[in-house]
């Protein structure tokens, strides 16, 4: 790989060939993250995960030369004794494992703090103790709600971004009440990015942690009923694909007032990869990853998402396309939300020279054209079978 070997950093220094130690590379964001190092540089990659349906066609694939460069290890990091070792092998630790789904926050609190806090305990232990540099994903959520949200609705301050704006290193991070279980997983990742950042100071431990602001894309969750549980709710992405292929309206919880910032998988792997490959200017930071150019309410992004369905499927859309539903419905008791996520760019913008480029509109339709190819056959199928009565 003669090309791939002569790549060079944004400061024109030659990057040296890694070994990765990718944990929770079979998700979402793993698959396209190994997708990425696997075809564009050469790296090699120890990926862990207890599962790896998604990476599946990169273990397999018809390209060796790829293949090779990725060595699966089926590992629930909160029991196994060869996770010292993996990482011992390493010249970087990134981990993604966690519980990631707002359903399960507030039904099953305790799973989702000690997934996203104790479980990550060993792995930034490891890295201090061996010096490896960690990359470690967090979540935009641990801004939880905006200072703006407090303001009386007519106030003109509202307008202000500086009532709204998420900035790494300014920002508050204001969560709802104990019995608003939602939080629980915004304050486990508060706490470890808390923690991680305490290595850094006081143990030396190089440290870059993610903040991602909704990345959507393929292979986004499940589709329920088809390849994962029919009663499961995954995040809205998945939701709304899973309505639109079964011909249903979409569940609008709470009206779908909330606004989010959506960005395309691929353009936020990219500012991971200028991480990966850029240590000395991403050590020590806090990056939000995401676009701020792309922000609808829930409700705008359903209709939108009806709009485009309709256009790569041939089918005409719903007469009502949405339909309301309570978050106690939805989600059940503890349940809060998040009014409203844009991150500050200046960050990743200094140190990294990131900026995203997918509008929504092109992302949501590559992405729907992929779950309807993906997807609307089985699902035709699953209709059409009878059900026991
Ligand atoms: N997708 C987003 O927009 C988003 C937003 C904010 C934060 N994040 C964070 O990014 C990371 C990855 O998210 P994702 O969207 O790819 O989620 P995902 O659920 O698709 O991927 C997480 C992976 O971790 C694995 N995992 C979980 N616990 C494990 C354990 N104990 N041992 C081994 N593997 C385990 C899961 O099997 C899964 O494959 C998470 O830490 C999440 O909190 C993602
Ligand atoms: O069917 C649905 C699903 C979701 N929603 C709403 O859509 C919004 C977005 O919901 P998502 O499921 O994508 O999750 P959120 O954006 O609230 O949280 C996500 O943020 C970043 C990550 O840390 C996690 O992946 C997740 O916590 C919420 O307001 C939710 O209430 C619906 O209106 N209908």
């Amino acid at each position: 790989m003669a090309a791939a070997s002569a790549r060079v950093d944004l400061d024109g220094k030659p990057i040296k060939p890694m070994t990765i130690c990718m944990i929770g590379a079979g998700g979402f964001i793993g698959s396209h993250l190994c997708e990425k190092v696997l075809t564009e540089t050469p790296h090699k990659i120890l990926a862990l995960d207890v599962y790896n349906d998604k990476i599946k066609h990169l273990l397999e694939g018809e390209n060796a030369s790829l293949a090779e460069r990725i060595q699966f290890h089926r590992i629930n990091i909160k029991h196994d004794s060869r996770l010292e070792g993996l990482i011992k092998m390493s010249d970087l630790v990134i981990n993604l494992a966690a519980i990631c789904t707002p359903a399960d926050y507030n039904t099953r609190p305790l799973d989702t703090i000690y997934s996203n806090f104790i479980d990550a305990l060993p792995v930034v232990k490891y890295c201090s103790e061996n010096s490896k540099r960690l990359i470690h994903f967090s979540t935009c959520e641990v801004y939880g709600k905006t200072i703006g949200s407090f303001l009386p609705k007519d106030s003109p301050l509202r307008e202000d971004p500086a009532y709204y704006i998420l900035k790494e290193d300014e920002s508050p991070c204001i969560f709802g009440s104990i019995e608003k279980q939602r939080w629980s997983y915004a304050c486990a990742k508060q706490l470890i990015e808390r923690l991680i950042y305490a290595e850094g100071a006081e143990n030396g431990l190089e440290f870059t942690i993610v903040r991602p602001f909704n990345w959507i894309g393929p292979r986004m969750d499940f589709i329920p009923g088809i390849d994962g549980p029919s009663e499961g709710v995954p995040r809205v992405l998945a939701c709304f694909s899973n309505a639109l292929l079964r011909r249903e309206p979409l569940k609008l919880v709470d009206g779908g007032q909330s606004q989010r910032t959506f960005i395309y998988i691929k353009d936020a792997i990219e500012a991971v990869m200028l991480m990966i490959e850029n240590p000395a200017r991403a050590n020590g930071h806090i990056f939000n990853v995401g676009n701020p150019n792309n922000e609808v309410t829930v409700r705008q992004l359903a209709e939108m998402m009806s709009e485009i369905y309709a256009k790569v499927s041939g089918d005409q859309a719903l007469q009502s396309p949405t339909v309301d539903i309570s978050s106690k419905e939805f989600y059940g008791e503890g349940y809060d939300d998040s009014d409203k996520r844009i991150p500050d760019m200046t960050i990743i913008n200094r140190q990294l020279g990131w900026n995203p480029k997918t509008s929504l509109w092109d992302l949501l339709e590559s992405t729907l054209t992929y779950q309807h190819r993906t997807y609307a056959e089985a699902i035709k199928k699953v209709i059409a079978k009878p059900t026991a009565s």
